[in-house]
């Protein structure tokens, strides 16, 4: 049987990024495999969500190189790459944006949809459940609590099985109950689905003496003009 364990997720190389004539970013290696989770902590502009925009093919480094799942992201087309991160990759943005006109279930629906996925009902089923929201399926988004819509995206970021899943910021409006229980929770969601986890905060309240801690500060550098 193939050990996943050893399985890297992500692996970058000298990854650098510009926007225009700011400050750039040259960001330290990252390899993480299966079921381990990577914080990404540093100061609010020290570029944290430009990796995470990185590493999900949102954009493309200036020079450097990511994989995610053993795949280079800068070889595919534009096409090819919507399609990979809608396979691969699950994502929880900082903000909550569903489709409003339709149910938490059809988002879900919605999800596998566009990654041109078929919709497996019963796995879908099981991570509304083990999320707690089972409840809310036939709701529309807006409708629920933050909590309960945060829960839905993090279903939503699961259902296509994706091997990395991303969070950004998840607990930065959320007491300090309520944030542990979240990261538990994507912690959980991640390790039921042997997934990779990287959660993107300045929240040190959730971060604890195992976990993995990649620091965005120090490698950023002026902008050659
Ligand atoms: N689209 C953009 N165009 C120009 N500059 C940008 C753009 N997006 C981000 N930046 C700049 O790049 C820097 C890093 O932004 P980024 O959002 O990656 O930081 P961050 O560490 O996530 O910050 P925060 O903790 O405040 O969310 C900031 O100075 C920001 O102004």
């Amino acid at each position: 049987m193939k050990d996943n364990s050893t399985t890297l997720i992500v692996q970058t190389d000298a990854l650098k990024y510009a926007y225009h004539h700011e400050s750039s970013f040259l960001y330290r290696d990252i390899h993480l495999a299966r079921n381990q989770t990577l914080f990404v902590l540093g100061k609010s502009g020290s570029g944290k969500t430009t990796l995470l925009n990185l590493l999900a093919g949102f954009l493309l480094p200036q020079s450097g190189s990511v994989w995610i799942a053993g795949e280079n992201l800068a070889r595919m087309s534009q096409a090819q790459r919507d399609r990979f991160r809608g396979r691969n990759i699950g994502i929880v943005f900082q903000k909550n944006i569903f489709l409003s006109s339709v149910t938490v279930w059809q988002n879900l629906q919605w999800a596998a949809y566009a990654a041109g996925l078929p919709f497996d009902k019963e796995h879908a089923g099981r991570l509304l459940e083990q999320l707690g929201i089972q409840s809310k399926s036939s709701k529309k988004p807006h409708t629920l609590s933050q909590g309960e819509q945060q829960r839905v995206s993090i279903a939503r970021a699961l259902v296509n099985r994706p091997a990395l899943l991303m969070a950004d910021e998840p607990t930065s409006a959320l007491d300090d109950e309520n944030a542990l229980e979240v990261i538990q929770l994507l912690k959980n969601a991640c390790s039921s689905h042997e997934a990779a986890l990287i959660v993107v905060t300045h929240d040190r309240r959730i971060v604890s003496s195992e976990d993995l801690i990649y620091y965005t500060t120090p490698f950023q550098t002026p902008s050659p003009q």
